[in-house]
């Protein structure tokens, strides 16, 4: 093999050789001197391409070309893996696990339009692909599923638990909640009837009071308290051990909560929420237990809800602990189709000015927030989305001027997971003229939800494989607990403290697609395809 090139930093890169180690699973191998495969670990020497700007006494900007050298190191080996739900016997909770079983074995059962086949349609990892690269001789474009672009877990490997305040076993959950066919049901009924919620935490004042009637499976206690937290992260461990798992990565699936008040000293630092927990301080939502018992364990823990589990305190909480947190609330529907429609407008200079945002859906989620307090934190979360792409846009918008935009969610039972989205969308365009786009959504919520469910838990866990350094620098080190890079599947992204908020859903898939690349040694993918352009 041809001599690899010591770098200072003792990181040897091959030079020109062809990777030895790539396991025969992979669908490709990167043969460059930046990359080094091992049987337990992908290394890359990365280079970080920007623009520093400046803007100088006379007002105009500066831009210089920046290079950062960044080292990366990949963690080959698939762990067996966990994923432990809390709200488990709700939709989103039965409906994950009856699609991960169907897929698992393959299933096929007949409906009104004929046969389906199991898949994971919706999943980003597991329904779509990736560029990566053009293909030497046809100059054709190659693409492979997204998933092949590390070695990370299949959802079939799963293996799921979780937690609920309703006792109903699974079988009898996924009946309630009415998303699937019962042809499918039939044929996961079984297995899915084994699976039992572990009791959790009830405290009634964060979710609607419409919700008691469920609360038969509680951990004794109505308020936040130490062995709350110990009780959860025992659970964890017992569902570990019980399952011989390499990790677990826990995830709410459960109901909206309120808002919690920020409080100082209660939970504005990671000192303070812990000794609030231990006093029993009503303020801190069953949520944010969740997560500082994850945080304390050790175990990523993910919030799909739109509430603001994660108050200062936990943030802080998990820093200090290098534990992985993200959130907030699954981006489904209607939120998905607006970040992507927003962007198209104001990225065409279509001065968008006002968004009516409506829905109505007749399944728990909508019975919940149906009880202003946990609407008040959807309707949050549905309509920060548009921020970032207005803000960025000086041309069409004056500083802190932005588009009406009112979100309405109507219960109505008949409909149940169906929710219906209607939005009308209305912009100035050229020369006074306008532009009206009336959409109606029909959006089957948990179909649509459970697929973002597999990618937070397959993204959030190689991201617990995944190490890097400033070339310069010897030790390696996890990226920030706060894992940004899963802001494509949530409506309302948590990001490390000071740092931007992204909505803009072409961005957010760029930035995940271009960070895995970049654990390869590929660099991001450019859509400027010069080959095509300079002959
Ligand atoms: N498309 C979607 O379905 C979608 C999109 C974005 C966000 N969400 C959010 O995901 C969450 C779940 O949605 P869903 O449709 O599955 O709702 P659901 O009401 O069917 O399920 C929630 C489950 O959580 C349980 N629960 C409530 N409090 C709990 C606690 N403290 N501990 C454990 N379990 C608890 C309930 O008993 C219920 O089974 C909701 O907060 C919803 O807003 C859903
Ligand atoms: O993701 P999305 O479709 O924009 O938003 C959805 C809302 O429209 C719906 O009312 C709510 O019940 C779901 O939890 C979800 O938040």
């Amino acid at each position: 093999m041809a001599p690899h090139a010591e770098l200072d930093n003792g990181t040897a890169y091959g030079v020109g050789h062809t990777p030895v180690s790539a396991s025969k699973e992979d669908v490709f191998v990167v043969d460059s001197p930046n990359v080094t495969y091992t049987d337990s670990e992908i290394r890359s020497k990365y280079t970080y391409r920007t623009t520093s700007v400046v803007r100088g006494a006379d007002g105009k900007y500066v831009a210089t070309p920046k290079e950062t050298l960044y080292d990366f190191k990949v963690d080959r080996k698939v762990p067996k893996t966990g994923m432990m739900l809390v709200g488990w016997g709700g939709n989103n909770g039965t409906t994950v696990t009856a699609g991960i079983i169907a897929n698992r074995r393959g299933l096929v059962w007949e409906t009104r339009e004929g046969p389906r086949a199991a898949n994971y349609y919706g999943s980003v990892l597991m329904g779509s692909t990736m560029k990566l690269g053009t293909d030497a001789n046809t100059m054709q474009d190659v693409n492979i599923p997204f998933h092949d672009v590390l070695p990370l877990v299949h959802p079939n490997d799963l293996v799921i638990g979780g937690w609920d305040i309703s006792r109903m076993n699974l079988a009898a959950a996924m009946d309630r909640a009415a998303v699937l066919e019962p042809t499918l049901k039939a044929q996961v009924k079984k297995e899915m009837s084994q699976m039992v919620p572990l009791p959790s935490i009830y405290y009634p004042d964060f979710i609607a009071a419409n919700q008691e009637d469920r609360a038969d499976n509680l951990i004794p206690g109505n308020k936040a308290c130490t062995a709350h937290v110990e009780k959860i992260r025992q659970d964890i461990r017992d569902f570990k051990a019980q399952n011989s798992l390499d990790k677990v990565i826990v995830q709410w699936t459960a109901n909206t909560e309120r808002y919690a008040d920020i409080l100082p000293g209660v939970n504005d630092t990671a000192e303070n929420l812990l000794k609030a927990i231990e006093n029993g301080h009503e303020e801190v939502s069953p949520s944010t237990v969740f997560a500082v018992a994850c945080i304390l364990e050790k175990v990523p823990f993910i919030n799909g809800s739109p509430q603001n589990t994660f108050v200062p305190g936990a943030i802080d909480l998990a820093s200090k602990h290098n534990a992985f947190i993200g959130g907030d609330d699954f981006k489904s529907g209607q939120t998905k189709m607006k970040s992507a429609l927003v962007d198209f407008l104001i990225n065409a200079g279509i001065k968008l000015t006002s968004i009516a945002s409506y829905n109505h859906l007749g399944n728990n989620d909508g019975k919940n927030l149906s009880s202003q307090k946990q609407f008040r934190s959807k309707e949050i979360s549905k309509s920060n989305v548009v921020d970032d792409m207005v803000e960025a846009n000086t041309v069409l918008y004056e500083k802190g001027e932005h588009p009406d935009h009112t979100v309405v969610i109507k219960y109505m039972p008949a409909v149940g997971d169906n929710k219906r989205a209607l939005d009308e969308y209305y912009a100035e365009i050229f020369l006074g003229g306008h532009q009206t786009i009336s959409i109606f959504n029909v959006c089957e919520d948990s179909l649509l939800a459970s697929p973002l469910i597999i990618d937070l838990v397959l993204v959030t866990e190689i991201m617990t494989r995944i190490q890097w350094r400033a070339h310069t620098d010897d030790e390696f080190k996890g990226f920030h607990s706060v894992l940004s890079i899963l802001s494509y599947m949530l409506k309302a992204p948590l990001t490390p403290p000071g740092t931007p908020v992204i909505n803009a859903l072409a961005k957010q898939r760029a930035a995940l697609t271009n960070i895995l690349r970049a654990c390869v040694g590929l660099e991001p993918e450019s859509d400027m395809t010069l080959e095509h352009k300079l002959f």
